[in-house]
This record gives structure tokens, C-alpha cells and sequence, in this order.
């Protein structure tokens, strides 16, 4: 897969080079390049903002500095994604990492100020896949901490990436998990300052054990993302419980 991420600041993503993301680079798996936007502009300061029209705080990145950048990227003809980071953006969520995990091309604009003019995605979109996405709905500066979030998330659901492709099964949020939360885990000693390893997953039983987990899964999911659970399995009643 090869992905591309322009942004004025391309520093900020060099922790891509680390770790299972920087392995799968190394390795061939994924090819990517990130671009300094500014080296698509043509004047003394190497603009890439100005006002908005219509007033209003702040600036708005210019679309010519990123429909050039497009074009030499992506080639007419190219079966690429672009993704625009913008906190109006559709949810990101573990589906959409899944389905990025499948293309060939990703592109991802990561936008500051106030935002990249609307146009940038308006023509983007009549010869290529266009999805504006947002991490959660708070507000960052800008988009380069989204597409680090974005490229790790996708990138580790690509084959190869991850050692033990098993352990993808039972996370937090993937479909084989029936999108329930991930249930708590545990390693040695078995004491530690007083706490103990719940009993049942040191009997060997793995009957008792999976059957445990799951319902570790279904209560943490009930307590804290009820929204995720099938319609049967939530309770109406309130639950006093621990904050854990
Ligand atoms: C603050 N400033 C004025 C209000 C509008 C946003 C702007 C900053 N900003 C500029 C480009 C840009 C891209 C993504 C995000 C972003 N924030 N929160 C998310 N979940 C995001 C994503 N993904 C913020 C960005």
C-alpha cells in the first residue's frame, strides 16, 4: 500500500518510522511519503493561507498550493482515497480502518488554520474517492495528529504487519468481537501489592476462561459504551458500580 501525507508540517509525523508502522515501511509493506505542502507554492514566502471570504477569525489554506500537490500525486487515471482531516468530518471508526487497510492508494490532507478551502475536496472528489474524517469530536490544531491515529490504526490491520494476526480478533471494536470492548487483562506475579489475578485464569479451564472474558466484555462494554451492545443485551436499570 502506498500512502501519501502532505501537511506544512511534515516533521510531525516522522513517529510513522517507529515501531510495527516504521517495521512495515522497512519492510516493504507500506510506502510512504509525506510532503511539505509549501513545496507547491511558487511565491517568495511560499504562502499556503489567506482570509476568508466572508469574514471570521483566523485563515483558510489556499487551494491552489493543494490542487497542485493532488495533481502531481495523483495522476489521472489513479485509483487513489483521499482522506481530509476536519473535525466535521464522518466518524472514523475500526470499519473505516478496515476498509482503508484494502486500498492501494491513501492520501491523506492534513489541514491547519481554520480549515483548507472547500473547494480542495469539492474538485478532489470528481476524479478520485474523497472522505472528510474526523478522530472524535473535540478539536486539534490541525490534522497531522488525526492522520498519525488514522495511519496506525489502518495500518496494522494490513497482512504482515502485525506478528499474530490472532491477536486482532478479540480487540476492542472489531467486528469479530462482536463490537464489544476489550475485557481486561492480566500477566505475573499472580499477587501484586494485595490485588489478585482473578482465579479463573489461572485454573488452565478454557472453557471457564473464555466463557469469563466474554462476560467481562459484555459489563464493561454495558457500563461504559452501552451504545455498542445489541438492543437485548442492555439494562435499563442503573448499575451502581465502581468507576473502574
Ligand atoms: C481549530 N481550528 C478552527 C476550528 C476548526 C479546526 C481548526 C484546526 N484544524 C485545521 C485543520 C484541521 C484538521 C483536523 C482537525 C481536527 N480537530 N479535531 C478532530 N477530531 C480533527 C480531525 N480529524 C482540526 C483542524
Amino acid at each position: 500500500m502506498r500512502v501519501d501525507v502532505v501537511s506544512i508540517f511534515p516533521d510531525y509525523l516522522a513517529p510513522l518510522r517507529l515501531s510495527l508502522v516504521g517495521k512495515a515501511i522497512e519492510t516493504g509493506l507500506i510506502d510512504l511519503a509525506v510532503h511539505d505542502l509549501r513545496d507547491w507554492t511558487h511565491d517568495r514566502h511560499r504562502t499556503v493561507d489567506d482570509t476568508p471570504y466572508g469574514g471570521g477569525a483566523g485563515m483558510v489554506m489556499r487551494p491552489e498550493p493543494w490542487g497542485e500537490a493532488l495533481d502531481d500525486l495523483v495522476p489521472a487515471g489513479t485509483d487513489a482515497r483521499l482522506l481530509i482531516m476536519t473535525p466535521s468530518g464522518r466518524p472514523f471508526d475500526q470499519r473505516l480502518a478496515a476498509e482503508l487497510a484494502a486500498e492501494p492508494r491513501v492520501i491523506i490532507a492534513c489541514g491547519r488554520y481554520e480549515g483548507i478551502d472547500a473547494r480542495v475536496a469539492e474538485h478532489a472528489a470528481t476524479r478520485m474517492r474523497v472522505d472528510e474524517v474526523s478522530i472524535g469530536d473535540y478539536v486539534l490544531n490541525g490534522g497531522e495528529a488525526a492522520a498519525l491515529v488514522i495511519i496506525e490504526a489502518f495500518a496494522r490491520l494490513i497482512p504482515g504487519v502485525i506478528g499474530n494476526p490472532e491477536s486482532l480478533a478479540e480487540e476492542s471494536h472489531s467486528a469479530d468481537h462482536d463490537q464489544l470492548l476489550e475485557y481486561p487483562v492480566y500477566t505475573k506475579p499472580a499477587a501484586w501489592r494485595g490485588l489478585e489475578v482473578p482465579e479463573v485464569l489461572l485454573s488452565g479451564h478454557h472453557g471457564r476462561i473464555t466463557a469469563w472474558r466474554h462476560e467481562r466484555a459484555v459489563e464493561l462494554t454495558r457500563r461504559r459504551r452501552p451504545e455498542l451492545l445489541p438492543d437485548a443485551e442492555r439494562t435499563d436499570e442503573l448499575e451502581v458500580r465502581p468507576a473502574v
